[in-house]
């Protein structure tokens, strides 16, 4: 009897220390997740010299709409009556004319006279070499200031020194590793006229040595591997499309092997439906028919929702349509850099429930329901566990409504207030994007963006306040001395044109070696506001004044045939109807031209060629 006492008093024990290990993390987790709400600084703050460009300050505020207000909204497109500012349209001093004096001033910089241009490379890496030292790794590791110079490197003032840490790893994964001394003299503007050159040189240099290279393509670098594991499919769409995809872009515009693969992505049956388990907001992996994967983003919130005002980039809801016309708009300016998608119609029923992972069998078995219940909640709790695979099939429900909805598993807004449910029934509207091979098979590089924002709602990134910080920080940094600079600026002018303030990373294949165009993938939180031009994302252009020049030829060009309506058109061709409204259109047609101007002030700084490059690109 004794005995018996002694053990169920040692069960206790363990089941209470259990039950407090479980409390604990479930406190830490619920911390950790809301250190975010911090109180709103003045992190918005615009150029002081841009007071004149911007009158919108006094606009009447819009009637925003709190999204959970809008993900009940019956109508798909229409949030309630949202006043359209008619006031705001003619506001900016946008000057036809500067833009129309630009275009000729470059035109009469004949391309032959930049590419004949011979820079002395000597003389530049002489002064470059006497401020900055290129050191390795061992050489510095046991001194006092190595810390400092890892968080040099790795630009990011954000986050944890850990995750920046793992971010360095990230960059350094696919290149050499390389530290910079920081520059502690104060940089004059000698020294950066200096550095400019000095830039501008290796980029011809880089020019030289990739001119001739062949393309490489996805499909030579997975061909052994797809013959051996599932030679099935190199008969299929999917393997042509890879074809396709190069270190240089994505996809062909107008090719037939892109049409027939937004046919599949818009005809092909669900087979399985998966969560994504990287990314903070809800995000399926369907497995179509013909070997096809995609990415699912679901429909959240009406094509007129505006981000909150007191919402910060961080907190603002994934759009489905922002996806959709993200990839219009890289389509007709020709980055091509994001991977094919589409917009779609689901069954929540048909397409996405019955075909939901499940952990345990159909022939439903309670037991093991019940141990899966209990794993799941513990490894729910438990932060070391993020990338673990939730099991989707559970989350489904019937909402009062009688809508069928379901909430995934997610950092953000997966919980039953707000989850994604049919408009009206099973209707689910979503972009579905091809999703490109993924490690092991290839391998991806993560790059810091060095002008990410502090996704801090109280501290500043260090690009806010330090006018030298491309200088310093960018140009001194033989990592950038290649196509990536231009490619972050590139990437500047997609994000400024859609309106997208959550580039913390830069991604690229770097299976396909040094010569690999960023991707630009995830674009779900831009289209938030029409009636704000957000000018910190031109901060990398105003700042390094470096701009691709085939970049701006194809801007111009579009700009000469109206970008809004080309995006009209083109948006027309998908399945779903009114993809933006008539104010994001003309917004971007207005970010073009404040685009230019910006251009136009860097050329008015420096000089045609000391801002255009022509790297080849
Ligand atoms: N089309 C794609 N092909 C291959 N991998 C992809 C694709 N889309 C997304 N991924 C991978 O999934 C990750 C998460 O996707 P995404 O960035 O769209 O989600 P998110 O919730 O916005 O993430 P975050 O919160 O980190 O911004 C990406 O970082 C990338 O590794
Ligand atoms: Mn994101």
């Amino acid at each position: 009897m004794r005995q018996i006492r002694l053990r169920i008093r040692y069960y206790l024990i363990i089941i209470l220390t259990i039950l407090s290990l479980i409390m604990f993390s479930t406190f830490y987790t619920i911390l950790h997740k809301t250190n975010e709400i911090e109180q709103k600084s003045d992190i918005f703050e615009k150029w002081p010299s841009e007071k004149n460009l911007y009158h919108h300050q006094n606009i009447e505020q819009q009637q925003h709409i709190p999204f959970w207000q809008a993900l009940d909204a019956q109508n798909i497109y229409d949030v309630n009556y949202m006043p359209t500012n008619h006031r705001m349209k003619n506001k900016f001093p946008i000057n036809v004319e500067i833009i129309e004096n630009l275009f000729q001033l470059v035109d009469s910089y004949k391309l032959e006279i930049i590419t004949d241009k011979q820079l002395n490379i000597n003389e530049f890496d002489r002064v470059f070499i006497k401020r900055t030292t290129t050191v390795n790794n061992k050489k510095y590791s046991n001194q006092k200031e190595d810390k400092e110079i890892v968080f040099d490197v790795n630009n990011g003032d954000d986050d944890t020194n850990k995750k920046q840490q793992k971010d360095v790893d990230d960059f350094q994964s696919g290149e050499k590793p390389s530290k910079m001394i920081p520059i502690e003299k104060v940089i004059d503007e000698n020294d950066k006229q200096q550095l400019r050159k000095y830039i501008i040189n290796m980029l011809w240099k880089w020019k030289r040595k990739y001119r001739e290279m062949k393309q490489i393509n996805l499909a030579e670098l997975l061909y052994e591997h797809i013959e051996r594991d599932e030679p099935l499919k190199l008969n299929t769409t999917w393997f042509e499309y890879l074809k396709t995809v190069t270190n240089l872009h994505l996809y062909n515009t107008d090719s037939q092997v892109l049409k027939h693969l937004l046919d599949q992505l818009l005809n092909n049956d669900v087979i399985q439906a998966n969560e994504l388990a990287q990314g903070t907001q809800i995000k399926l992996v369907l497995q179509l028919s013909d070997g096809i994967e995609g990415l699912l983003k679901p429909y959240r919130v009406p094509r007129n929702y505006q981000t909150l005002p007191d919402h910060y980039y961080f907190s603002d809801i994934e759009r489905h349509h922002a996806e959709i016309a993200s990839f219009h708009l890289d389509r007709i300016i020709g980055f091509n850099r994001v991977p094919p998608l589409i917009g779609r119609i689901l069954n929540i029923t048909g397409d996405l429930r019955e075909h939901a992972t499940r952990f345990c069998s159909n022939i439903v078995s309670s037991k093991c329901e019940k141990i899966y219940n209990i794993v799941e909640y513990i490894l729910s709790n438990v932060v070391i566990f993020e990338q673990y695979l939730p099991e989707l099939a559970k989350t489904f429900f019937i909402s009062p409504a009688n809508n069928t909805c379901f909430r995934g598993h997610c950092s953000y807004y997966c919980d039953t207030a707000h989850a994604v449910c049919g408009r009206p029934r099973d209707y689910l509207e979503g972009s579905i994007q091809i999703l490109l091979p993924r490690p092991p098979v290839i391998e991806w590089q993560k790059i810091t963006h060095p002008y990410r924002r502090s996704y801090s709602a109280v501290r500043k990134a260090k690009w806010e306040s330090n006018v030298n910080y491309c200088y310093d920080k960018v140009f001194t940094d033989d990592r950038y001395h290649n196509r990536l600079i231009l490619d972050m600026i590139d990437l500047a002018v997609f994000d400024f044109l859609i309106g997208n303030l959550d580039r913390h990373h830069m991604m690229k294949i770097s299976s396909f070696g040094l010569n690999s165009a960023l991707i630009h993938l995830d674009n779900g939180r831009s289209f938030g506001r029409y009636d704000h031009d957000e000018l910190t994302i031109l901060t990398p252009i105003r700042q390094c004044c470096l701009f691709r020049y085939s970049t701006f030829q194809r801007l111009k060009t579009v700009y000469k045939e109206r970008l809004s309506l080309l995006l009209y058109q083109s948006l027309k061709t998908e399945r779903l109807k009114t993809i933006l409204i008539n104010e994001h259109l003309v917004a971007v047609d207005r970010r073009l031209d404040i685009l230019f101007h910006v251009l136009n002030d860097c050329i008015k700084q420096h000089s045609v060629v000391d801002v255009l490059v022509d790297d080849g690109i």
